[in-house]
């Protein structure tokens, strides 16, 4: 769930509700979970699993809705103790709020038989007063029960909101780069694993890599190489590729991985991102002279058929290897 306004959420809400009451879905906080982001319509996804699965099995199976939370809504990997803890509060109070919702659906169950009954054999206008006092205050008592149920299944949300935030902070932390704030090694990875699902030969990656950092470092000083690495990260970032994330996965080695691009259009994208950069013209900060051109040299991998994640950043390392045989400021797809 992301942050919507009240409004919204309440809008959503009201979808969300009537959606699980149709389909008799009990209100733990999977199934809440699953269904307020079914009825967000923001996880096409979601939306498509659970429609073909209402279509074939008329509803949603509590085990499908506990995958398809931790598949769509948090991601279970990023669960700590405190967060299970925090989840299995939820669940028993929405277990509480469920059983409280259906001892009242069953009493209003109660009242409405009894007063079909009652109707049947009522002769005189006192009789059918009475039944409809009855009914009244039968279905008074469920509508306080039902809002008490929405007060319940808010709170719910908000809960699972902040645990959300939570997490979301967490996994950021444990994949971005402290230098350059752009994403690490596993960053990059898990958008390789999501990205890979859907690609179709145009998922492609380049490792571009600073050019005798080590000697840069003898000659300028390691502060200076580390403010070129940095450098290099933002003029890659400047190139805004769309569908791309942009990783440093070692020393002076960037990873750009760009979804839907197909070879020869990340092999030019590579030549421009190298052409660029070997044109800066980089000058001491104290003496304002030139410093020696800054180069890279850059492997370009796309994945083959349903090669691994492994395989295609093996391959992207050995060509960019061979660039650097073949003499370096240059880019290899082979
Ligand atoms: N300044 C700086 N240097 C780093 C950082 N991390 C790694 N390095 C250095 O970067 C250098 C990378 O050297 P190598 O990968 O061996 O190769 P290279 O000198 O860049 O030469 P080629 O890649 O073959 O062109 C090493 O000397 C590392 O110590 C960093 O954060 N800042």
């Amino acid at each position: 769930m992301q942050d919507e306004g009240l409004n919204e959420a309440n809008e959503i809400l009201r979808k969300a509700v009537p959606l699980m009451q149709r389909l008799n879905i009990a209100p733990t906080p999977y199934n809440y979970g699953v269904c307020y982001e079914y009825s967000s319509n923001r996880t096409p996804k979601l939306n498509k699993l659970m429609d073909a699965t209402i279509r074939t099995l008329g509803g949603v199976p509590d085990y499908l809705t506990k995958e398809l939370f931790h598949q769509f809504v948090i991601d279970d990997s990023q669960f700590n103790n405190e967060h299970q803890n925090k989840i299995e509060a939820l669940i028993e109070a929405s277990q509480k709020n469920s059983k409280e919702m259906q001892g009242s659906l069953d009493s209003l169950d109660g009242v409405l038989k009894k007063s079909k009954r009652v109707l049947e054999r009522a002769d005189r206008q006192k009789h059918i007063e009475k039944v409809l006092n009855y009914l009244e205050k039968g279905t008074e008592k469920a509508i306080e029960s039902t809002v008490k149920f929405n007060e319940n299944l808010n709170v719910v949300r908000y809960e699972i909101d902040a645990l959300k935030s939570d997490l979301e902070a967490l996994k950021n932390n444990i994949e971005l780069d402290p230098l350059t704030q752009h994403y690490n090694q596993k960053g990059l990875e898990r958008y390789m694993y999501t990205w890979k699902k859907g690609a179709e030969d145009d998922l492609s990656l380049l490792l571009i890599d600073i050019d005798k950092l080590q000697s840069i470092n003898k000659k300028h000083g390691r502060r200076a190489g580390t403010s070129l690495i940095r450098y290099v990260g933002k003029l890659i970032k400047d190139f805004n590729v769309d569908n791309s994330v942009l990783a440093r996965i070692d020393g002076g080695t960037y990873a750009l991985l760009i979804n839907e691009l197909e070879l020869a259009k990340a092999s030019e994208l590579a030549n421009s991102i190298r052409k660029k950069i070997s044109l800066q013209k980089i000058r001491y900060k104290d003496t304002k002279k030139e410093m020696t051109q800054l180069t890279v040299s850059v492997g370009v991998a796309t994945l083959i058929g349903d090669e691994s994640v492994s395989s295609l950043l093996a391959r992207a390392r050995v060509y960019l290897e061979n660039a650097k045989h073949r003499g370096r400021n240059r880019t290899s797809s082979n």
